[in-house]
């Protein structure tokens, strides 16, 4: 569904991303992993078309995407979610969905637009799949972190995406909300969607992904099955010191 060719990234003198090629196919969950400073959030930045790579090729299905601009992207099907919260606090978690709903929508986004149609039910259905059944009245403020997160997992589904980019979605969460997510997020995979997953909650990933790319220095270090990489020597060197 979305595939990465040989892609670099250069900035100033810098090279962030270098030669980097990965796929995630339908009903797949592929784990991003990688040190800090990797270049694990560039990729996503690049995938989802916040950033332009220098060079190599980004395809969504069958469509050459390198050029197109991260909202039509979005319109095309792939959907994200940010390593910090991008949740309108002063809006109820309901509030909150449908205006990702509406701006997933044909008709010009405006956030004083009422309710209409079968968004309401829409927005249910979306709080259930994140398992926040009768939260849609509770402000965005008020939620624990874990429940803002699922809550912006909730918006980057209500766009019914085929590819879900999610950089590190439990980032901060307490033990039992990571369980919670682990679930939803593996729901999701197994409805059909294509998700690429930077996470550092290693025992996640390994135990979530179908397959696992390692980033170090910006290229791929190695990529397979969670248990491949996590015996692969080069991977255990760039982990040093780290239980994996
Ligand atoms: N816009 C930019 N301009 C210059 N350097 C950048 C830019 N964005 C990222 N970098 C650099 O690229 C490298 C990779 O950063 P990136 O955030 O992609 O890594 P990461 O693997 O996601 O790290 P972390 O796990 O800490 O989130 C870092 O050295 C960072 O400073």
């Amino acid at each position: 569904m979305i595939e990465a060719t040989a892609v670099g990234w250069r900035v100033g003198g810098a090279q962030i991303l270098d030669d980097v090629s990965l796929s995630v196919g339908a009903g797949e969950l592929l784990g991003i992993i990688g040190p800090n400073g990797a270049g694990k959030s560039s990729l996503v930045n690049i995938l989802s078309g916040v950033q332009r790579p220098t060079t190599g090729r980004i395809s969504l299905g069958d469509k050459d995407v390198t050029r197109t601009h991260a909202t039509k992207r979005a319109r095309m099907g792939l959907a994200r979610s940010f390593q910090t919260s991008a949740l309108f606090d002063g809006l109820t978690a309901g509030e909150n969905v449908r205006l990702a709903i509406q701006a997933s929508g044909e008709r010009p986004f405006s956030p004083f637009r009422r309710a209409e149609g079968d968004e309401g039910d829409r927005v249910d259905e979306l709080l259930e799949r994140v398992r926040m059944p009768g939260r849609a009245a509770t402000l965005a403020r008020d939620l624990s972190h874990g429940d803002r997160r699922k809550l912006e997992l909730a918006m980057a589904l209500a766009s019914e995406p085929t590819v879900l980019l999610l950089d590190e979605p439990m980032a901060g969460v307490s033990a039992e909300d990571v369980d919670g997510l682990t679930d939803i997020i593996g729901e999701v995979r197994d409805s059909g969607v294509a998700v690429a997953m930077v996470e550092h909650h290693m025992h996640v990933v390994l135990g979530l992904a179908d397959r696992v790319a390692v980033l170090h220095h910006g290229q791929v270090l190695a990529t397979g099955s969670p248990d491949d990489v996590t015996s692969d020597e080069r991977v255990q060197q760039a982990y040093l010191g780290e239980a994996l």
